[in-house]
This record gives C-alpha cells, sequence and structure tokens, in this order.
C-alpha cells in the first residue's frame, strides 16, 4: 500500500510519535510524505519515506495529483484545526480528493489509529483488488 503522512508544524511532534508506535505496520508500506514532516520522519524513525514539497509550496497538491491517479491507499494528515494555514485551499483540495475518490483518510489520531489497525487486518485490501484490475 501506499500511505501519505503529513503533519501541520504543532502536530508534527504527535505524528512522530504515532509513527514511531506504529512503525512496525508502517514499515511494510510505502510511504509518502510533505517535505517537513518526511525529513521529520527521517530523522525521528527507521522508516524510509518519499519527500514531496513542503506543503505550503505545492505537497499536498503532490499528493493530491497521486491520488487523482489512483497511486495512493491512504492518507493520515494530522490537521492543526486552530492554526490558519496560508495554503488551506491546497488543504481543502486534498481532503476533497480522498472523498472523490474514497481513499481512506485520517485527519487525526483517534481514527489514524483504527485506519492502521484496519490496515494491519486487511480491512484495506479492497485497493489491492482495483490495482489488479489496474
Ligand atoms: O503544510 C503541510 C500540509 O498542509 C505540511 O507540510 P510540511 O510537511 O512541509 O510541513
Amino acid at each position: 500500500m501506499k500511505i501519505a503522512l503529513i503533519a501541520h508544524d504543532r502536530k508534527k511532534d504527535d505524528l512522530i510519535q504515532f509513527t514511531t508506535a506504529y512503525e512496525q505496520i508502517l514499515s511494510q508500506h510505502t510511504l509518502y510524505a510533505t517535505g517537513t514532516t518526511g525529513q521529520r520522519i527521517i530523522d525521528g524513525t527507521d522508516l524510509k519515506v518519499i519527500r514531496f514539497q513542503s506543503g505550503p509550496l505545492g505537497g499536498d497538491q503532490q499528493i493530491g495529483a497521486m491520488i487523482a491517479q489512483n497511486e495512493m491507499d491512504m492518507v493520515i494528515f494530522f490537521r492543526d484545526p486552530l492554526t490558519a494555514q496560508p495554503h488551506e485551499p491546497d488543504v481543502t483540495a486534498l481532503i476533497r480528493l480522498c472523498d472523490v475518490y474514497s481513499i481512506p483518510l485520517a485527519t487525526n489520531m483517534g481514527t489514524a489509529e483504527v485506519l492502521l489497525k484496519g490496515l494491519e487486518h486487511g480491512f484495506i485490501d479492497w485497493r489491492l483488488l482495483g490495482e489488479r484490475r489496474g
């Protein structure tokens, strides 16, 4: 599975804690991240991460483009609901594309835990069926 990991600045520590706790599951998948988030994960864990641009410089849009091309299977996006983002339209567009393409999306740690446990138990394997249909 291809999983995108993103966190706004005040949520980055939470995402590092989360990726550390679920490192064993995450390490079995291909991980992508926006620029700064990806660097933090690389520095803080043993996970391999493919980094895009930083969010304000287009990283959310790059992940959105992958979703539109059926190249992303899950998005974990720890948003900061209390801070205005200069690239709010990009954030909204990414979330919208997850809904357009029915991509599992977690915007907080509670949902992210459920998604990863579901991933571990094969609940998201339907994405692989789509891959085989090609
Ligand atoms: O702003 C972001 C998502 O909207 C995240 O970008 P960074 O990972 O580069 O901080």
